[in-house]
């Protein structure tokens, strides 16, 4: 194994009442970072919470490193925001905005790192030309909105074309393919395999009485499956 798994839980299935303690809990059971979905009611059909919230979390003493998911309009707006509270990653979605490049650069010269989300029926070819812009692709596995959603497995088409993509652009290992919506310890074999190396994972981890043995036990799934492309890395030389 030589590319990091990466294992964010996604805090939509937390005990919203007890954020703190939960996510304290979750880190303690060996995430690496919280994932933080935030859904407008506008670009998706569902309310959760926004930047006072991340900001809460960092007061609360949280240092894991959190990627927020914006599911919203308005990204560049919001990303002030959450740069403020605290956050270290941006990733946005696709089709909510226009002008790609330039959401792009506005994220990073906040000093964040930065991703773009397709929803399941949006071609990954239309990330192509901004791939050596970018930290992540997240590709959507369930339509964005609710946590809970069965995986859809014709997004499994996309992550093997994405990660032959950034083999092609030697950027293998450089971009995260992350993987969002019905993973579980069923569904990460194949995702693994296609090219996914972050798992964002809600109900499966949030749902269980034992954290840690979801998630080492994802970790340990992922490890085994996954591509044969991630290997041996050296062919880039570093
Ligand atoms: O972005 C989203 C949903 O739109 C996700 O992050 C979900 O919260 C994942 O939940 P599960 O499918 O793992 O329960
Ligand atoms: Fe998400």
């Amino acid at each position: 194994m030589s590319q990091e798994i990466v294992i964010s839980p996604s805090i939509l299935s937390a005990d919203f009442a007890r954020l703190g303690e939960d996510v304290t809990r979750v880190i303690a059971a060996g995430a690496d970072r919280i994932h933080f979905d935030v859904m407008d009611n506008n670009y998706v059909p569902n309310l959760s919470f926004g930047a006072p919230i991340c900001k809460a979390l960092r007061d609360y003493g949280i240092s894991a490193p959190i990627d927020v998911h914006l599911m919203t309009n308005e990204v560049e707006r919001l990303a002030r925001y959450f740069k403020e509270a605290g956050a270290n990653h941006i990733t946005f979605s696709y089709e909510a905005i226009t002008h790609t490049d330039r959401t792009i650069n506005l994220i990073k010269e906040l000093g964040l790192s930065v991703g773009i989300a397709i929803n399941p029926g949006t071609p990954v070819e239309l990330l192509y030309p901004v791939l050596e812009q970018l930290d992540l692709v997240l590709i959507m596995t369930v339509n964005p909105g609710f946590g809970g959603q069965k995986f859809l497995p014709y997004t499994l088409a996309k992550i093997e074309a994405l990660r032959q993509e950034l083999k092609r652009q030697n950027l293998l290992g450089k971009v995260e393919i992350q993987v969002d919506g019905g993973v579980n310890a069923d569904t990460i074999r194949v995702l693994a395999h296609a090219g996914a190396t972050n798992f964002v994972a809600g109900s499966a981890i949030f749902d269980a009485e034992d954290y840690a043995q979801v998630i080492t036990n994802l970790r340990e799934l992922a490890i085994e499956h996954e591509s044969p492309d991630y290997v041996d890395l050296s062919f880039r030389g570093e």
